[in-house]
């Protein structure tokens, strides 16, 4: 039992929910417009809130913020048409616990949505997702980005609109995608993953859509495409940014009519599969490359998660060992020092690279040690990188005087890095990197000014306000010291 808040300006939506609450013994209290919600909130307290996303005198979101400021505890499902899921996936990033869609053909699952979010159903439920992507191999540990991506994920499973995932090389799209179907109503039904960007473009096409005999050379006999296979399940379509412009063409009609034509046939087809697609590269970019249709990524960007990249979640690494340490079976560990190590790299190849290290050094260690030490980690990771692989690096002067922004840049996410996430570090070897910083803007200055002078070290050294004995010093030239 509770009371409930319900604002649309469909009267009807309003009696229906009167009905079915009031029936189910809760308290209604009705609105139709923004300005019935600011009222209704000032003079009542509300356990829990239906709130229609387009209102005539308000943004559905608007009202959701203020309600998430006034009443922190009181629970908020937005209402929407097909037309502004996207809207109401924004509203789930912003606190929202669910939305539901109009017209609401499914009153037993609404009911059931209803007593969850009386009771304390979400917590149970909470621990089935975790559990689920436990499961699936899909590890969040504690950082917040990974924890909203996989409550937005688990949310938006069981609705029927397509999702786009993006994320660097081996982040995880496919895990999560799986994840997404398991924890759908389609579960029981096929998930099927195709790369786009690994087969010709007929092959693409025929694997999709499937063939007629004699479509193509080699087609000896007909061919059942994925859409007909996956149908009522999940088509995973991986590197989506690799397929033709002709294939997105065809893609765009099945997603807006559901319908597609076999290579070489001439019946039209009828499918009901949910799509879930990812790309390492920025579609938006791609759009404005014009190698991406806009009306393919509008229809695929209904619901977009954007993994982050491991080295922005480094918190999480020694969740992920722990997590492949258990999956290879091994009763090895890894030293504190290793770790650091690891927190300190950058992981071009994100959490596949992880698991890679995880495994090479468990190979080299097994029968030789119980606690995997630095020895055992390749090279790349046995400098430390946010100091090491900059000062290392020896640059040519041009290369110096340009890339002073891209060094102070590295510099800077290496210290932030270390600053955010490293339970142990060695802070004299931090300090001794702000050293390193002072003589790199000193000489990068002196070689700047010396370009614009033409090389005159005396005008430069006026330039710059400094003593050519200083100047020399900055360039570290032998026997020169400013305080002398
Ligand atoms: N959160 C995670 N927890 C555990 N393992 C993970 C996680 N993310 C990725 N992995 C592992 O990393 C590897 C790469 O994952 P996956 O293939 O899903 O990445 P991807 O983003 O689809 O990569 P690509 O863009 O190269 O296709 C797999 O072995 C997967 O099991």
């Amino acid at each position: 039992m509770g009371n409930i808040l319900v604002i649309d300006d469909e009267r009807e939506v309003g009696t229906f929910f009167q009905h079915l609450l009031e029936g189910r013994g809760n308290k209604v209290k009705l609105g139709f417009s923004g300005e019935d919600f600011f009222q209704l909130i000032q003079q009542y307290k509300f356990d829990l809130a239906f709130i229609d996303v387009k209102l005539p005198d308000a943004n559905g979101l608007n009202l959701l913020k203020q309600l998430k400021r006034s009443c922190p505890s009181c629970k908020a499902v937005v209402m929407t048409g097909y037309s502004t899921v996207k809207t109401a996936v924004e509203a789930i990033k912003h606190g929202a616990n669910d939305y539901i869609e109009k017209p609401f053909d499914d009153i037993e699952q609404l009911e059931r949505l209803i007593d969850e979010l009386l009771s304390d159903g979400p917590l149970s439920s909470q621990d089935d997702m975790y559990k689920l992507a436990e499961t699936l191999g899909f590890i969040v540990g504690t950082n917040k980005e990974m924890n909203d991506l996989l409550k937005l994920a688990y949310k938006i499973a069981k609705k029927n609109v397509n999702v786009l995932i993006e994320g660097e090389t081996g982040t995880g799209k496919e895990v999560l995608a799986h994840f997404i179907h398991n924890a759908s109503m389609r579960y029981d039904q096929p998930f099927i993953g195709v790369n786009c960007g690994a087969v010709s473009e007929t092959l693409l096409e025929s694997e999709l859509f499937g063939h007629e005999k004699g479509a193509f050379t080699g087609a000896v006999k007909e061919k059942k495409g994925i859409f007909e296979i996956a149908n009522r399940g999940t088509l995973f379509l991986d590197e989506i940014g690799e397929a033709s412009l002709a294939t997105q063409v065809k893609l765009l009609r099945v997603l807006e009519t559901g319908e597609y034509i076999r290579v070489g046939g001439e019946t039209i087809r009828k499918t009901n599969t949910r799509i879930i697609a990812a790309s390492h590269v920025n579609l938006a970019k791609a759009v404005e490359e014009k190698t991406f249709r806009e009306d393919l990524l509008y229809r695929l960007d209904v619901v977009k998660l954007t993994i982050p990249p491991l080295r922005e979640r480094l918190e999480d690494l020694p969740i992920l060992i722990d997590y492949f340490l258990k999956k290879l079976n091994t009763p090895l560990s890894f030293s504190e020092d290793c770790i650091s190590r690891m927190k300190q790299y950058h992981w071009p190849g994100n959490v596949r690279e992880l698991y890679n290290v995880v495994k090479r050094a468990i190979t080299l260690a097994e029968g030789e040690t119980e606690v995997i030490t630095v020895d055992y980690l390749p090279e790349k990771l046995k400098v430390p990188l946010h100091l090491g692989q900059v000062s290392n690096n020896k640059r040519s002067t041009k290369d110096e005087v340009e890339d002073l922004e891209a060094y102070l840049q590295k510099w800077m996410n290496g210290v932030l890095a270390l600053w955010k996430n490293s339970d142990r570090l060695d802070l004299e070897q931090v300090i001794s990197s702000v050293k390193e910083l002072e003589t790199k803007i000193g000489r990068s200055f002196v070689m700047k000014m010396l370009k614009e002078t033409l090389g005159n070290r005396k005008e430069a050294a006026e330039r710059l306000n400094i003593s050519v004995r200083t100047l020399r010093y900055l360039l570290k030239e032998k026997g020169a010291d400013p305080k002398a």
